[in-house]
């Protein structure tokens, strides 16, 4: 025995220094190592979920049909713990194999019994855990789900914040946010009860079974089977299974949050590739609108009953029988309508509200496709000839589609010739230039500059034929749509402000009329895109779309807008009772104004 050695006490001291030292760097870097890898891994994910969000649109099949709860909290949360948690489990996995591996050894050569022992008493741990704490999953899928929802009510608050300031709701919104965090107070508190029984008999387990290797090893050393250190050793070889095998059992709070977001993401993902989504169509058992993009033909040719021969080179838009329904309860909106827009054939929706005006633009772009007939866009360029069907159509046997001598691609992208102006102008977040830019030229310079533009999923954006604008351009288009007064205000090009709500509605309907007007479209569906605008704006706004020569058709009440149209459609609520009658009119506008009493005119 050495007593006193303290040449081997100085020794031990350095190498436990040298270990120390060797063994920092080692720790720290395997940490940084894997948190770059779990955020790369988000970064990949993050980019390659949005893409599928936004392709096909998926966010608007999603947010009209309700199908799930949170895309956005699905896609900024929950990837973020599934990397974060999928990779610090596999390091813990990995771990316990080493430690059992180099453990198991050692106490099996001390009493191999033990070792039975631990494996079925960890087993039965698993197993009871697993039954104890099933609720776990339910309640932390729950939680996420409340939480986000409380979330997102905050987030409506601040979106519609002048709205409520108008109204004075503050009250109410007070009233549903406590709800919404109620709600997630509520499901919290569960969680933390199911948690706080399952720690009961986790606690249990782990120390219940502590004096079993010293009761049974201590016998051995008292008969001189073995020395002293071997009970320690025992002891702690012991442990180290014990935690290895126990995984489940210590761990069982972290996984159970980790099937949540597993289950959360699946939905999604099954979401995003497609299914899910009711097929309108097929529950009304109609055959849904189809939606085609074809070349034009450069002569009159004949239309495809074959009978009269019809100039449709001029044709941009062709509607053929198009019977519109709503979604889901199928009420008929419009029956049987058929019509063609040429070139410069300017046409005017009008009916009264609720008859289905702004229904009729949304089945041309092709957001709604319940009900029947055939619309049929003709553009200029063959190589962007191509039959665009909804999602929802798209399941239909493409062979039933029009005949035409020409080879049509099944493809579910939107033509560049055709533009929409929605009824509320949409104000994306980012710089004036952005603004102007949208939806037809993306402004890359921030994604062009980063440095994590690697690390990025990047989606392939469509190139248009028209080239991009320069700042000059842009600047043009301002004072030519009378919002040259935006520039000094904001500071030119480049900053950023919440557009929708410093500028007023007037002004971001002709910030719509910039973008449309640089984009140069054939066709323009309006959907009521001057309602907030005086009459001289509005008429000078029509002008100039119709001097760059872009035809439009437009949706609105006001009669000032028949100055600008040569044909109107009226639409006039559908009565059940005759179902088989047509419930639309076309008329020249010298017609209509001829039955008004008189024509308006702008007070430009
Ligand atoms: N998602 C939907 N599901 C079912 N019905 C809908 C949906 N959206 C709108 N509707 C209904 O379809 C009908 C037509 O709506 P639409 O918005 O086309 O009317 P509109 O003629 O444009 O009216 P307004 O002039 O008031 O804007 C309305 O009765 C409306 O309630």
């Amino acid at each position: 025995m050495h007593l006193l050695d303290q040449e081997q006490f100085t020794k031990q001291l350095l190498y436990y220094l040298a270990g120390f030292a060797g063994g920092i760097p080692v720790f720290v870097l395997r940490d940084y190592a894997r948190e770059t890898l779990s955020l790369r891994w988000r970064s990949w994910m993050t980019s390659y979920y949005m893409d599928r969000y936004l392709k096909d649109r998926t966010f608007y099949k999603i947010q009209s049909q309700s199908i799930i709860d949170n895309p956005d909290q699905r896609i900024v949360d929950d990837l973020s713990s599934f990397t974060g948690t999928a990779l610090a489990f596999s390091l813990t996995l990995f771990n316990a194999a080493v430690d059992l591996i180099s453990f198991s050894n050692i106490l099996y050569g001390i009493y191999p019994p033990l070792f039975v022992v631990l494996l079925v008493y960890s087993l039965g741990g698993t197993a009871l855990s697993v039954v104890l704490g099933k609720d776990l999953v339910t309640l932390n899928f729950m939680q996420e789900k409340k939480e986000a929802d409380f979330r997102y009510g905050l987030v409506r608050v601040r979106e519609n914040a002048e709205s409520i300031a108008f109204y004075g709701g503050e009250g109410n919104e007070l009233q549903l946010l406590v709800e919404r965090f109620q709600r997630a107070f509520e499901n919290l508190t569960k969680l933390l009860i199911a948690s706080r029984n399952l720690e009961f008999f986790t606690n249990g387990y782990r120390y219940l079974i502590q004096i079993l290797p010293a009761a049974v090893v201590a016998p051995m050393y008292f008969s001189g089977k073995i020395e002293f250190g071997v009970i320690n050793q025992s002891v702690s070889a012991f442990n180290h299974i014990l935690s290895d095998f126990s995984l489940i059992v210590y761990q069982f709070q972290a996984i159970s949050a980790f099937s949540a977001v597993i289950e959360r993401l699946g939905e999604f993902d099954d979401i995003l590739d497609g299914h899910n989504f009711v097929d309108n169509s097929k529950l009304n058992d109609t055959k849904g609108i189809m939606i085609i993009c074809r070349s034009k033909p450069n002569q009159a040719c004949l239309q495809s009953n074959g009978s009269i021969a019809v100039d449709i080179s001029q044709h941009l838009l062709e509607i053929q029988n198009l019977t519109l329904e709503t979604p889901r309860k199928s009420d008929i909106l419009i029956k049987d309508l058929s019509l063609a827009i040429n070139d410069q054939d300017h046409l005017l929706v009008m009916g009264p509200s609720g008859s289905g005006k702004t229904s009729l633009l949304r089945s041309l772009a092709g957001l709604w496709t319940t009900g029947s007939g055939n619309v049929i866009f003709y553009g200029e360029d063959s190589a962007h000839s191509h039959q665009l069907v909804s999602s929802e159509a798209s399941s239909h046997d493409p062979t039933t589609t029009l005949e035409t001598n020409e080879p049509e691609k099944l493809k579910n992208t939107r033509s560049e010739d055709i533009f929409f102006l929605p009824q509320r102008p949409y104000m994306v977040l980012g710089t004036l230039r952005q603004q102007l830019l949208y939806p037809t030229w993306t402004d890359d310079s921030f994604s062009e500059a980063s440095s994590s533009r690697d690390l990025l999923y990047l989606p392939q954006v469509p190139t248009f034929k028209h080239q991009k604008p320069s700042d000059d351009d842009l600047i043009r288009m301002l004072e030519l749509v009378h919002l040259g007064g935006v520039l000094p205000r904001f500071n030119g090009l480049d900053s950023i402000h919440e557009w929708s709500s410093v500028l007023s509605l007037g002004e971001q309907q002709r910030l719509a009329f910039a973008r449309l007007l640089l984009a140069k479209p054939k066709l323009v569906l309006l959907d009521e895109s001057t309602s907030a605008l005086d009459e001289a704006n509005e008429a000078h706004l029509y002008r100039l779309i119709e001097s760059v020569g872009i035809t439009y058709v437009s949706v609105g009440h006001r009669r000032t807008l028949y100055n600008y149209h040569n044909q109107v459609l009226r639409i006039s609520k559908f009565d059940p009772s005759k179902s088989n009658e047509r419930n639309w009119h076309l008329k020249s506008i010298d017609k209509v104004t001829a039955d008004e009493p008189k024509k308006i005119s702008p007070s430009s």
